[in-house]
């Protein structure tokens, strides 16, 4: 049987670097052929041999609804006989900004954009406009798009390629950056002492997906949050991964039910955002967001911003999140699979622990989940990558890194499931 995977692939290095539009999906962490999508529906994906997998990357979040969801198809064929984009503004966008607003309180404001990148970028830049400094904190282990600023230790893709920086990035730029442990509240009381007053914001993924599944403790983002008060620094979160994706209200709503009143002062979002194209947002309260041209001094502009189609997309998917019991029925199949999938590593007597929010979820070789990057880039590759393949060659599609979280559907059925658990107990025998 010719493998068409491999032929497109050796054909796509030709023309394009790596074979691929982003690095990730090259699989060079895992290794082997990457698959090429022919076409998807619902929870599966069909490769260009025509073999089935099911699909728990889902376009690295996006796919909430699953792929091909017919209300959404309907909206956006819909929309694209009225125009694919026109550089000016359109009742959509409107009707967007305002169901985001809706779901997320913490926001007054919204920006539509075309990436997560482009929205971090754009918040880091609104941040440093609107406190007048310059300097940005992040943490080690989460990826924020590969705008210069942000592209210091990301755990995304970086992480895999084991190169903490990215060339390219002159020295002078990140040195506005402060990179520190994920989790370690006494070095975030330190930096703030030595540098709160120069802080321009806080970034942050509530629970860090580029590192697998690793959560900000509450103590650590109220502590966040108490610091940024205390020294007029913004805290932003990084919803693009967690947004729509672990609740109703996104992630900043599950830290409220433990922080009570807790909001972010800025939010970037992305992935569900846009249903699948390109389609991403930063937001935050009024008097910030009004700084961004044109009306104030903060420079933000883009051709396909706020897209017609992509908004149409966005907009449905939004509209099929919302449906009562959407979440509940979302979060009880993701915690089906980890708790199949830690049962069969009992079975196996290898050391597993997974984790889940709503419909994201990640899984370590460890006993203990853990709490920061250095302790996940501990993790046993060639283990991890005996699993990656051993799925892979019984139609179960999940990450090509240790180092990215999982994403289930509303489409994943509990059959599904169940065969996921069924093959990963077939290879964790392997392991
Ligand atoms: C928390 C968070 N913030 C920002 C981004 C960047 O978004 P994009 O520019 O890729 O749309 C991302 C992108 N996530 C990766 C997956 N780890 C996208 C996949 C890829 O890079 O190909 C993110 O997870």
């Amino acid at each position: 049987m010719t493998d068409r995977n491999l032929e497109l692939f050796e054909r796509a290095k030709r023309v394009i670097p790596g074979g691929v539009n982003s690095p990730v999906r090259a699989f060079k962490a895992v290794g082997g052929t990457p698959r090429f999508v022919q076409r998807a529906q619902g929870a599966y994906f069909w490769d260009a041999d025509g073999k089935r997998y099911i699909d728990y990357i889902g376009s690295w979040g996006p796919m909430i609804l699953g792929h091909g969801h017919p209300a959404v198809l309907e909206a956006v064929q819909k929309a694209a006989l009225d125009g694919f984009s026109f550089g000016a503004p359109t009742e959509r966008e409107v009707e967007l900004a305002e169901a985001i607003l809706a779901l997320v309180p913490s926001m007054d404001m919204v920006r539509l954009v075309s990436s997560g990148t482009e929205a971090g970028m754009s918040a880091i830049r609104l941040a440093r406009g609107a406190t007048g400094r310059s300097k940005i904190l992040k943490f080690e282990g989460c990826y924020h798009g590969h705008a210069d600023a942000l592209l210091v230790k990301a755990g995304s893709g970086l992480a895999t390629f084991g190169n903490p920086t990215s060339a390219g990035v002159p020295p002078e730029v990140v040195q506005h950056t402060l990179v520190l442990e994920y989790n370690n509240i006494q070095q975030l009381e330190e930096a703030f002492a030595l540098h709160g007053k120069e802080l321009a914001c806080v970034m942050i993924e509530p629970i860090a997906g580029n590192m697998n599944f690793v959560r900000a403790s509450v103590p650590f983002i109220k502590r966040c949050s108490e610091l940024c008060t205390e020294y007029g620094a913004l805290f932003v979160f990084d919803e693009v991964m967690t947004g729509f994706r672990v609740a109703p209200g996104s992630a900043q709503q599950v830290y409220a039910r433990s922080i009570p009143g807790f909001e972010p002062d800025m939010t970037v979002m992305g992935k569900v955002i846009g249903g699948g194209m390109p389609l991403a947002a930063f937001g935050g309260k009024r008097a910030v967001m009004e700084q961004l041209a044109p009306l104030g001094p903060v420079y933000q502009a883009g051709t396909l911003s706020g897209n017609p189609v992509a908004t149409a997309c966005g907009l449905a998917t939004l509209a099929e999140i919302s449906k009562p019991g959407f979440y509940e029925d979302l979060g009880r199949k993701t915690q089906s699979l980890i708790s199949g999938l830690q049962a069969e590593a009992d079975k196996a007597g290898i050391d597993f622990c997974g984790d889940s929010e709503g419909g994201m979820f990640g899984f370590f070789f460890f006993k203990e989940l853990p709490q920061n990057y250095a302790k996940v880039m501990t993790t046993d590759n060639a283990r991890f990558n005996t699993l990656f393949h051993g799925l892979l060659d019984r139609g179960v599609y999940i990450a090509p890194a240790l180092y990215e979280a999982g994403f289930m559907s509303a489409a994943h059925t509990d059959a599904d499931i169940a065969e996921t658990v069924a093959a990963a107990g077939d290879v964790f025998k392997l392991l």
